[in-house]
């Protein structure tokens, strides 16, 4: 797995560290006002995991499982939910954690359907922006790294359900592709 790697842009240690920040400004945020706290699957899993674990007000968690990009590296521009939440957010401070945002689709349409919902905020805290990736104008209120347009993997992030499981975030080499 690791040698299918041409580079790594973000290391363990720096995902760690800045989960860590992460959870003091969120923690701060949210004290008194026990969040929902919604994880994007399949994706956000680990950063979601490590990042409840430094936050350190009271809150609860649920999960949606929505995906859009499939074994390609390009969205398909459908949000697909492929399972929805458990609980209501009527009345909630709702904070979504993603993964990634990209093209920014899948947050557009889950913030959209969030707040019809009757959400009472919205917000997203996502580990990992690519800016230059957008089509719809979209920003979350809390990121880790912003990285370059470059497709990714590791950390949660996918390529055809594939690497997942590395502990940093790197590119792909291009024969991996072509595969
Ligand atoms: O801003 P966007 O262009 O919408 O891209 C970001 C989304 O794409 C990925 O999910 P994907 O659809 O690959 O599902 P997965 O999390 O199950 O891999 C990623 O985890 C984000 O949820
Ligand atoms: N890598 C993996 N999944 C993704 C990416 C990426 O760069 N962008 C959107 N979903
Ligand atoms: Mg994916």
């Amino acid at each position: 797995m690791q040698n299918d790697i041409k580079e790594v842009l973000i290391s363990e240690e720096e995902i760690q560290q800045k989960i860590k920040e992460l959870g003091t400004v969120l923690s701060k945020e949210y004290a008194g006002r026990n969040p929902l706290v919604i994880c994007v699957l399949k994706g956000a899993f680990i950063f979601m995991a490590d990042l409840v674990k430094v936050i350190t007000v009271p809150l609860e968690m649920d999960f949606m499982a929505v995906s859009s990009y499939g074994a390609s590296t390009k969205s398909s521009g459908v949000v697909k939910i492929i399972k929805d939440l458990d609980v209501s957010v009527e009345g909630r401070d709702v904070l979504i954690v993603e993964d990634i945002i990209d093209s920014g689709l899948t947050l557009s349409y889950l913030i959209e359907l969030l707040r019809n919902r009757n959400a009472k905020s919205v917000s997203v805290v996502t580990l990992f922006d690519k800016p230059a990736g957008r089509t719809v104008n979209l920003e979350a209120e809390y990121t880790g790294f912003v990285l370059p347009d470059e497709f990714v993997v590791g950390y949660g992030l996918d390529y055809a359900e594939r690497y997942r499981n590395l502990p940093y975030v790197g590119v792909l080499k291009p024969e991996i592709y072509s595969n």
